[in-house]
Protein backbone atom coordinates (compact mmCIF):
# COMPACT_ATOMS: atom_id res chain seq x y z
CA UNK A 1 0.00 0.00 0.00
CA UNK A 2 2.85 2.69 1.00
CA UNK A 3 5.51 1.70 -1.15
CA UNK A 4 9.68 2.05 0.45
CA UNK A 5 9.61 4.94 -1.68
CA UNK A 6 6.95 6.47 -0.57
CA UNK A 7 8.22 5.78 3.21
CA UNK A 8 9.68 8.03 5.92
CA UNK A 9 9.56 6.24 8.77
CA UNK A 10 9.19 2.39 8.33
CA UNK A 11 8.59 0.58 11.87
CA UNK A 12 9.60 -3.03 12.19
CA UNK A 13 8.59 -5.87 14.86
CA UNK A 14 8.62 -3.11 17.58
CA UNK A 15 8.56 -3.84 20.72
CA UNK A 16 8.08 -1.39 23.78
CA UNK A 17 8.73 -2.57 27.21
CA UNK A 18 8.28 -0.12 30.29
CA UNK A 19 10.16 -2.28 32.66
CA UNK A 20 8.47 -5.53 32.58
CA UNK A 21 5.31 -4.09 31.06
CA UNK A 22 5.15 -5.35 27.47
CA UNK A 23 3.28 -1.50 25.80
CA UNK A 24 3.94 -1.98 21.80
CA UNK A 25 3.32 -5.93 20.95
CA UNK A 26 4.99 -6.11 17.15
CA UNK A 27 4.35 -3.36 15.59
CA UNK A 28 4.80 -2.73 11.08
CA UNK A 29 4.14 0.00 9.70
CA UNK A 30 4.89 2.44 7.24
CA UNK A 31 4.08 6.31 7.54
CA UNK A 32 4.55 8.03 4.61
CA UNK A 33 6.13 10.68 3.39
CA UNK A 34 4.53 14.17 3.35
CA UNK A 35 0.84 12.98 4.44
CA UNK A 36 -0.64 12.59 7.95
CA UNK A 37 -0.61 9.32 10.12
CA UNK A 38 -3.00 9.21 12.85
CA UNK A 39 -3.06 6.99 15.83
CA UNK A 40 -6.47 6.00 17.18
CA UNK A 41 -7.53 4.14 20.18
CA UNK A 42 -9.26 3.82 23.26
CA UNK A 43 -6.96 5.21 26.53
CA UNK A 44 -4.11 3.47 27.14
CA UNK A 45 -3.70 1.13 23.96
CA UNK A 46 -0.11 2.57 23.39
CA UNK A 47 -0.46 5.46 21.15
CA UNK A 48 1.27 7.71 22.38
CA UNK A 49 4.07 5.68 23.08
CA UNK A 50 3.95 4.63 19.64
CA UNK A 51 4.42 8.14 18.63
CA UNK A 52 7.09 8.95 21.90
CA UNK A 53 9.45 6.28 20.34
CA UNK A 54 9.69 7.47 16.88
CA UNK A 55 12.25 10.62 18.34
CA UNK A 56 13.76 8.03 21.44
CA UNK A 57 11.95 10.15 23.49
CA UNK A 58 12.49 7.04 26.02
CA UNK A 59 16.20 7.19 25.42
CA UNK A 60 16.14 9.54 28.55
CA UNK A 61 14.29 7.04 30.71
CA UNK A 62 16.62 3.93 32.14
CA UNK A 63 13.70 1.33 32.50
CA UNK A 64 12.37 2.18 29.11
CA UNK A 65 13.59 -0.24 26.13
CA UNK A 66 12.34 -0.86 22.37
CA UNK A 67 13.98 -3.82 20.18
CA UNK A 68 12.92 -4.17 16.82
CA UNK A 69 13.35 -1.36 13.81
CA UNK A 70 12.39 2.45 13.57
CA UNK A 71 13.90 3.08 10.12
CA UNK A 72 14.29 6.97 9.38
CA UNK A 73 14.98 7.43 5.47
CA UNK A 74 16.61 3.98 6.17
CA UNK A 75 18.69 4.52 9.25
CA UNK A 76 17.53 2.30 12.17
CA UNK A 77 16.99 4.91 15.08
CA UNK A 78 17.21 2.10 17.62
CA UNK A 79 20.97 0.97 16.68
CA UNK A 80 22.10 4.79 15.51
CA UNK A 81 24.41 5.91 17.33
CA UNK A 82 23.92 9.55 16.50
CA UNK A 83 22.79 12.52 18.64
CA UNK A 84 19.76 12.36 20.41
CA UNK A 85 19.73 15.94 20.55
CA UNK A 86 20.15 15.68 16.47
CA UNK A 87 17.30 12.74 15.75
CA UNK A 88 15.06 14.97 17.90
CA UNK A 89 16.24 18.22 15.75
CA UNK A 90 15.17 15.84 12.79
CA UNK A 91 11.64 14.76 14.37
CA UNK A 92 9.89 17.07 16.54
CA UNK A 93 7.28 17.13 18.66
CA UNK A 94 4.48 18.98 19.95
CA UNK A 95 2.43 17.88 23.17
CA UNK A 96 -0.91 17.87 24.43
CA UNK A 97 -0.71 20.95 26.73
CA UNK A 98 0.76 23.79 25.29
CA UNK A 99 4.17 24.39 26.80
CA UNK A 100 6.07 27.80 25.71
CA UNK A 101 8.87 28.56 27.59
CA UNK A 102 8.53 31.41 30.03
CA UNK A 103 10.43 33.59 27.63
CA UNK A 104 9.67 36.60 25.23
CA UNK A 105 7.69 35.14 22.03
CA UNK A 106 10.67 35.70 19.73
CA UNK A 107 13.01 33.73 22.57
CA UNK A 108 10.76 31.12 22.38
CA UNK A 109 11.77 30.39 18.78
CA UNK A 110 14.92 31.47 18.59
CA UNK A 111 16.24 29.95 21.76
CA UNK A 112 15.86 25.86 20.29
CA UNK A 113 17.73 27.41 17.11
CA UNK A 114 20.60 29.25 19.13
CA UNK A 115 21.16 25.57 20.34
CA UNK A 116 22.28 24.41 16.55
CA UNK A 117 22.67 27.42 14.47
CA UNK A 118 24.75 30.72 15.16
CA UNK A 119 23.20 32.91 13.06
CA UNK A 120 23.35 36.66 12.27
CA UNK A 121 20.56 38.96 13.96
CA UNK A 122 18.93 39.75 10.47
CA UNK A 123 19.07 35.89 9.84
CA UNK A 124 17.50 35.02 13.26
CA UNK A 125 14.96 37.35 12.37
CA UNK A 126 13.89 35.88 9.50
CA UNK A 127 14.15 32.92 10.69
CA UNK A 128 11.83 33.59 13.47
CA UNK A 129 9.39 35.40 11.14
CA UNK A 130 9.56 32.35 8.74
CA UNK A 131 8.72 30.16 11.77
CA UNK A 132 5.69 32.03 13.30
CA UNK A 133 4.20 32.65 9.51
CA UNK A 134 4.08 28.63 8.87
CA UNK A 135 2.72 27.87 11.77
CA UNK A 136 0.09 30.36 10.87
CA UNK A 137 0.60 32.80 14.22
CA UNK A 138 3.23 35.35 12.47
CA UNK A 139 0.08 38.23 11.82
CA UNK A 140 -1.16 37.79 15.45
CA UNK A 141 2.08 38.24 17.17
CA UNK A 142 4.44 40.46 14.80
CA UNK A 143 3.87 43.69 17.17
CA UNK A 144 4.07 42.13 20.45
CA UNK A 145 7.38 39.46 19.56
CA UNK A 146 8.80 41.01 22.94
CA UNK A 147 6.34 39.69 25.01
CA UNK A 148 6.06 36.64 27.00
CA UNK A 149 4.76 33.55 24.85
CA UNK A 150 2.63 32.74 27.81
CA UNK A 151 0.80 35.81 27.55
CA UNK A 152 -0.86 34.54 24.16
CA UNK A 153 -4.30 32.75 24.25
CA UNK A 154 -3.96 28.41 24.82
CA UNK A 155 -4.32 28.03 20.71
CA UNK A 156 -2.18 30.86 20.27
CA UNK A 157 0.06 29.07 22.66
CA UNK A 158 0.08 26.10 20.74
CA UNK A 159 0.84 26.97 17.36
CA UNK A 160 4.06 29.08 19.21
CA UNK A 161 5.44 25.78 19.99
CA UNK A 162 4.70 24.43 16.48
CA UNK A 163 6.16 27.33 15.27
CA UNK A 164 9.31 25.97 17.50
CA UNK A 165 9.21 22.97 15.88
CA UNK A 166 9.39 24.02 13.22
CA UNK A 167 11.77 26.51 13.36
CA UNK A 168 14.44 24.13 13.72
CA UNK A 169 13.77 22.66 10.24
CA UNK A 170 12.74 19.03 11.09
CA UNK A 171 11.56 16.70 8.46
CA UNK A 172 8.76 15.09 10.82
CA UNK A 173 6.78 16.51 13.21
CA UNK A 174 5.08 13.87 15.85
CA UNK A 175 1.71 15.78 17.69
CA UNK A 176 0.45 14.00 20.90
CA UNK A 177 -3.23 15.01 20.93
CA UNK A 178 -2.18 18.78 19.52
CA UNK A 179 -5.86 20.55 20.35
CA UNK A 180 -7.11 18.18 23.18
CA UNK A 181 -6.95 21.35 25.43
CA UNK A 182 -7.89 23.56 22.56
CA UNK A 183 -11.23 25.35 22.25
CA UNK A 184 -13.04 24.79 18.81
CA UNK A 185 -11.96 27.56 17.11
CA UNK A 186 -8.16 27.05 17.96
CA UNK A 187 -8.50 23.53 16.86
CA UNK A 188 -9.70 24.28 13.23
CA UNK A 189 -6.97 26.82 13.32
CA UNK A 190 -4.75 23.82 13.91
CA UNK A 191 -6.30 21.24 11.90
CA UNK A 192 -6.06 23.62 9.18
CA UNK A 193 -2.27 24.65 10.03
CA UNK A 194 -1.72 20.30 10.19
CA UNK A 195 -3.30 20.20 6.61
CA UNK A 196 -0.68 23.03 4.87
CA UNK A 197 2.10 21.52 7.21
CA UNK A 198 2.31 18.12 5.18
CA UNK A 199 3.22 20.33 2.26
CA UNK A 200 6.67 20.25 3.71
CA UNK A 201 6.47 17.99 6.62
CA UNK A 202 5.63 14.27 7.38
CA UNK A 203 3.17 14.37 10.22
CA UNK A 204 2.18 11.67 12.61
CA UNK A 205 -0.32 12.65 15.18
CA UNK A 206 -2.28 10.93 17.86
CA UNK A 207 -5.73 11.76 18.40
CA UNK A 208 -9.17 10.68 20.83
CA UNK A 209 -10.93 12.83 18.49
CA UNK A 210 -12.72 10.22 15.74
CA UNK A 211 -13.87 13.34 13.43
CA UNK A 212 -10.53 14.96 14.04
CA UNK A 213 -8.65 11.75 12.48
CA UNK A 214 -10.98 11.09 9.19
CA UNK A 215 -10.46 15.26 9.10
CA UNK A 216 -6.99 15.58 9.24
CA UNK A 217 -5.14 12.56 8.47
CA UNK A 218 -4.53 10.44 5.20
CA UNK A 219 -3.56 7.07 6.76
CA UNK A 220 -5.03 5.99 10.21
CA UNK A 221 -3.77 3.10 12.63
CA UNK A 222 -6.37 1.47 15.17
CA UNK A 223 -4.41 0.65 17.94
CA UNK A 224 -5.74 -1.99 21.04
CA UNK A 225 -4.05 -3.01 24.16
CA UNK A 226 -0.79 -2.52 22.49
CA UNK A 227 -1.22 -4.08 19.31
CA UNK A 228 -1.75 -2.26 15.93
CA UNK A 229 -5.39 -3.92 14.58
CA UNK A 230 -5.39 -1.83 11.63
CA UNK A 231 -3.90 -0.04 9.50
CA UNK A 232 -4.79 1.67 5.99
CA UNK A 233 -6.20 4.80 3.85
CA UNK A 234 -7.82 6.51 6.24
CA UNK A 235 -11.06 6.91 4.11
CA UNK A 236 -11.05 2.60 3.65
CA UNK A 237 -10.35 2.48 7.57
CA UNK A 238 -13.49 4.76 8.46
CA UNK A 239 -15.58 3.26 5.73
CA UNK A 240 -14.94 0.05 5.64
CA UNK A 241 -12.69 -1.34 8.04
CA UNK A 242 -11.92 -4.85 7.39
CA UNK A 243 -11.45 -6.19 11.11
CA UNK A 244 -14.39 -6.07 13.72
CA UNK A 245 -12.46 -4.46 16.61
CA UNK A 246 -12.13 -1.58 14.11
CA UNK A 247 -15.69 -1.04 13.37
CA UNK A 248 -16.57 -1.51 17.13
CA UNK A 249 -14.26 1.71 18.16
CA UNK A 250 -15.22 3.02 15.41
CA UNK A 251 -19.23 2.68 16.12
CA UNK A 252 -18.69 4.04 19.53
CA UNK A 253 -18.93 0.25 20.64
CA UNK A 254 -15.53 0.27 22.32
CA UNK A 255 -13.36 2.78 24.48
N1 LIG B 1 5.89 5.76 32.21
C1 LIG B 1 5.16 4.63 32.19
N2 LIG B 1 5.47 3.61 33.02
C2 LIG B 1 4.76 2.46 33.00
N3 LIG B 1 3.72 2.22 32.17
C3 LIG B 1 3.37 3.20 31.33
C4 LIG B 1 4.07 4.46 31.30
N4 LIG B 1 3.48 5.24 30.35
C5 LIG B 1 2.48 4.50 29.83
N5 LIG B 1 2.41 3.29 30.41
C6 LIG B 1 1.46 2.21 30.10
O1 LIG B 1 1.62 1.83 28.74
C7 LIG B 1 0.36 1.62 28.11
C8 LIG B 1 0.23 2.54 26.90
O2 LIG B 1 0.19 3.90 27.37
P1 LIG B 1 0.06 5.12 26.35
O3 LIG B 1 0.19 6.37 27.14
O4 LIG B 1 0.97 4.91 25.21
O5 LIG B 1 -1.44 4.91 25.85
P2 LIG B 1 -2.37 5.88 25.01
O6 LIG B 1 -3.06 5.02 24.01
O7 LIG B 1 -1.58 7.03 24.49
O8 LIG B 1 -3.39 6.35 26.12
P3 LIG B 1 -4.21 7.72 26.31
O9 LIG B 1 -5.13 7.78 25.14
O10 LIG B 1 -4.93 7.51 27.59
O11 LIG B 1 -3.22 8.84 26.34
C9 LIG B 1 -0.69 1.86 29.20
O12 LIG B 1 -1.05 0.61 29.74
C10 LIG B 1 0.03 2.70 30.22
O13 LIG B 1 -0.48 2.47 31.51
Amino acid sequence: MINLEQTKIEVKNLNFYYGDFHALKNINLRIARHKVTAFIGPSGCGKSTLLRSLNKMFALYKQQHATGEINLDGENLLTSQRDIALIRAKVGMIFQKPTPFPMSIYDNIAFGIRLFEKLPKAEMNERVEWALSKAALWHEVKDKLSQSGESLSGGQQQRLCIARGIALKPEVLLLDEPCSALDPISTMKVEALIDELKQDYTVAMVTHNMQQAARCSDYTAYMYLGELVEFGDTQRIFNQPQCQRTADYIQGRVG
